[in-house]
């Protein structure tokens, strides 16, 4: 494929995929890279440096990433014109080179262009967004028991409310829809009819599967204790309640799940290690003070779009923060990763936030590599650096004694503490 503004460094190579999935990575791979909108002008330099040191220093030149940049956002306005907010190219080069990593997108709110970065979950079908949640020692938490909190989220992204179907109130579509609604299904329960926006969400068996799958796949991988499935069932009973429900037929059916005191939790032994693991569920409301609560219980979650999201915030908090929650949005062989905090708009070009999530990010897309100890090197560097309390004004604030760096001079104390 040829591009128009996406230049392919020379000296790269593309990652390939086999026929089950697994990666051929080069010793030279090319990754592109969105800058990102906001604070993606601070975080994603200090991430490649980051990066680049860690790699340096677990493979001594044999390995090196060929960084590529793509565009989306503001960015993509400036490079390829007013009003181009995804190019295509910038979703083929995703598509071709099969691992990349994006900073923050801005999305406005009530009205404009829609998320970006939903557009490219969805034009991909990157349908698990994967975010892992743990705690690194040191880090100010408002749970006296921080290192209780150890789950993996994965949260359904390809459908749900958050697939964007919706019309504003008075416009002619969301009349029309309200009109089929009460005429031809008998809807009699839209309390304000005349002044309803309206928004639709789709939530499919074969999209809960994939998700609950890989979510059960993890747990075996991982050797983790359970999979809870979070819903709001009791409420959304054809949607949240379909989801539950597929789910734990999912599990009975192809991971042979048994129930446990005639259901509708169940379990099944690891084949892998012998173990456990138990898959439950649990309404969404209930789960939100659950995991102040009770953390311990919770391990992986395989959740919805919406509740994902939420939860996804809810529970970096527990440990320090959206500053250091990082992600992945994953396809069967496409992987974009990328941090669970947004732009931080107030922020933006003041070398001020904490990278850390979009590190943690990179930590992840090493890993996928197989370059685990370029990984290693990573998270010893992040760990150390909050060890030694040289942190970013977000974990400083809540720190006694803390030395409080820029966004850069995290990244240097990363590198330092490798
Ligand atoms: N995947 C993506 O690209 C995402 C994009 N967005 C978009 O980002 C825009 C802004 O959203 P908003 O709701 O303000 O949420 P943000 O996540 O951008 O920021 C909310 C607050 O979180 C804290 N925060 C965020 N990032 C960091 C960081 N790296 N280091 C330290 N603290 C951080 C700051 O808290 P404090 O003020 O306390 O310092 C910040 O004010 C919206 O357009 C939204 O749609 C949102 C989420 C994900
Ligand atoms: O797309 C956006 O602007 C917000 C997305 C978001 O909050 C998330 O994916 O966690
Ligand atoms: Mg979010």
């Amino acid at each position: 494929m040829s591009y128009d503004k996406i230049q392919v460094p020379a000296d790269g190579e593309r990652i390939g995929v086999r026929d089950d999935f697994s990666l051929e990575v080069p010793d030279r791979p090319v990754i592109p890279f969105i800058e990102g909108d906001g604070i993606g002008v601070d975080i994603t330099p200090v991430m490649r440096r980051v990066v680049d040191a860690a790699v340096e220093k677990a493979y001594g030149g044999r390995r090196a990433i060929a960084w590529m940049e793509i565009y989306a956002g503001e960015k993509a306005n400036r490079v390829y014109g007013e009003g181009v907010w995804l190019p295509d190219e910038t979703l083929e080069a995703v598509r071709e080179f099969v691992v990349s990593i994006k900073g923050p997108l801005t999305t406005p709110v009530g009205g404009g262009i829609r998320s970006l970065n939903v557009a490219l979950r969805q034009e991909l079908d990157l349908y698990v967004c994967l975010r892992p949640v743990r705690y690194f020692r040191g880090t100010p938490s408002p749970l006296r028991e921080p290192e209780k909190t150890d789950m993996v989220i994965f949260r359904e992204n390809s459908e749900d409310i958050y697939a964007g179907i919706e019309w504003p109130a008075e416009s002619p579509e969301a009349r029309r829809v309200i009109e089929f609604l009460r005429t031809e299904m008998g809807v009699e329960k839209i309390r304000f009819p005349q002044t309803s926006g309206i928004g639709i969400k789709p939530v499919s068996r074969e999209g809960t599967e994939r998700l609950v799958r890989k979510a059960i796949q993890y747990a075996i991988d991982n050797d983790r204790a359970s999979v809870t499935l979070v819903h709001k069932g009791n409420i959304m009973k054809f949607t949240e309640g379909a989801f539950r429900d597929w789910g734990y037929a999912l599990a009975r059916r192809e991971f042979g799940a048994e129930p446990i005191d005639g259901g509708p939790w169940c379990r099944f032994t690891n084949p892998r290690t012998g173990r456990e693991i138990v898959v439950k569920d649990v309404i969404a409301d209930a789960f939100l003070q659950q995991i102040l609560l009770r953390p311990e219980d919770y391990d992986v979650i395989a959740t919805l779009n919406l509740n994902g999201d939420y939860i996804s915030d809810a529970l970096a908090a527990q440990v320090g923060g959206i500053g250091i929650a990082p992600g992945a949005n994953l396809s069967d062989s496409v992987a974009m990763f990328e941090a669970t905090h947004g732009t931080a708009p107030k922020y933006a070009g003041q070398d001020k936030v904490n990278p850390s999530s979009l590190i943690l990010s990179a930590e992840m897309m090493l890993r996928h590599l197989g370059w685990t100890e370029a990984a290693d090197l990573v998270l010893r560097g992040v760990g150390g650096a909050i060890a030694a309390k040289t942190v970013t004004y977000d974990l400083a604030r809540l720190m006694e004694g803390a030395t409080q760096v820029s966004c850069s001079g995290f990244g240097e104390a990363v590198i330092a503490n490798m």
